[in-house]
């Protein structure tokens, strides 16, 4: 069955990648897309703005327009845009939806959760086959060592994100934390900064970098005064995303109404 995807924001960085992708498989069709009022893509051919050949198909305004012949819809955007999609998707086909968005606060992600009364919904900080595996790899050493071991969580991405920790970073610290049988919110240390005094046993923390045209590097270490392991996952191409994300698609248009993350897509 050829899968009909709608994108939004499918002149971003996410989805432009996604179309690119799209276009080496065979059982998969953009169908639509969407631009923020005011973009220079508005109206443009989806094709030809990722490099390809045209497709007829134009960027649109509206979520429901660009969705009216989709079975999913892809959303690489910001959180206000994502939730004001999901209600324009109410009226529509659409099956199933795949967040990739990250930066979500409490209440958005709540939000969210009410959608998956509506939809067959997967949401994952980060697409990689890699990084799922990561994930259920942290959580592992998580449990089996113990809270004597310190847990950081390292990430570096490009100069024009805007949101921090990185949705990996949190994925990968709620690993860690689930490993540890504790919400996150409990362990999570505050940014290190000024006189911080000594770090709390037990406790996850985070550091971030921003600089030049990075991609997406994650690490977790493990630390005891004794010795250190490193656990890293490094994206080298977004492709890896926007295939990731076509797969989930594939999976979740066969799943029943709910929330979904990337390692029950690939029963990890
Ligand atoms: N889960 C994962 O595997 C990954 C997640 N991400 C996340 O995806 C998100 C997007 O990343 P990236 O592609 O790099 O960012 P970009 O800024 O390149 O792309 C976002 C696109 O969405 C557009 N947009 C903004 N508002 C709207 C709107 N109301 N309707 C339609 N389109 C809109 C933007 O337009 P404009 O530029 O004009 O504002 C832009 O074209 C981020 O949250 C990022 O963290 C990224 C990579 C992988
Ligand atoms: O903004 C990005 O670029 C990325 N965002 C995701 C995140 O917040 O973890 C995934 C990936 O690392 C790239």
């Amino acid at each position: 069955m050829t899968l009909k995807i709608a994108i939004a924001g499918v002149a971003g960085r996410m989805g432009q990648s996604l179309v690119r992708a799209c276009s080496t498989l065979t059982d998969c069709e953009i169908v639509g897309g969407t631009e923020r009022p005011g973009s220079g893509a508005l109206d443009q051919d989806i094709g030809v703005l990722a490099g390809l050949p045209p497709s007829d198909i134009k960027v649109s305004l509206s979520p429901a327009e660009a969705a009216r012949h989709a079975d999913i819809w892809i959303d690489f955007t910001a959180p206000v845009p994502t939730l004001a999609s999901m209600t324009a998707l109410d009226t529509t086909g659409v099956k199933a939806v795949i967040i990739g968005t990250t930066g979500f606060n409490e209440a958005e992600d709540e939000a969210l959760q009410e959608f998956s009364k509506r939809f067959s919904i997967v949401k994952a900080g980060n697409f990689s086959l890699g990084v799922a595996m990561l994930s259920a790899l942290v959580e592992q050493a998580a449990a089996r060592l113990g809270d004597d071991w310190d847990i950081e969580v390292l990430e570096t991405h490009h100069r024009r994100k805007v949101d921090a920790p990185s949705g990996t970073a949190l994925m990968l610290g709620e690993a860690a934390a689930k490993g540890r049988n504790a919400p996150l919110d409990d362990l999570k240390t505050p940014p290190y900064d000024g006189i911080t005094g000594e770090r709390e046993a037990g406790k996850i923390g985070f550091s971030v970098r921003r600089a030049g045209g990075v991609i997406g590097d994650h690490e977790v270490m493990f630390g005891s005064d004794e010795e250190l392991i490193s656990l890293r996952h490094t994206a080298l191409d977004r492709n890896v995303f926007a295939k990731g994300a076509i797969r989930a698609g594939q999976w979740a248009i066969q799943q029943p109404v709910g929330f979904y993350t990337i390692r029950d897509v690939l029963d990890l």
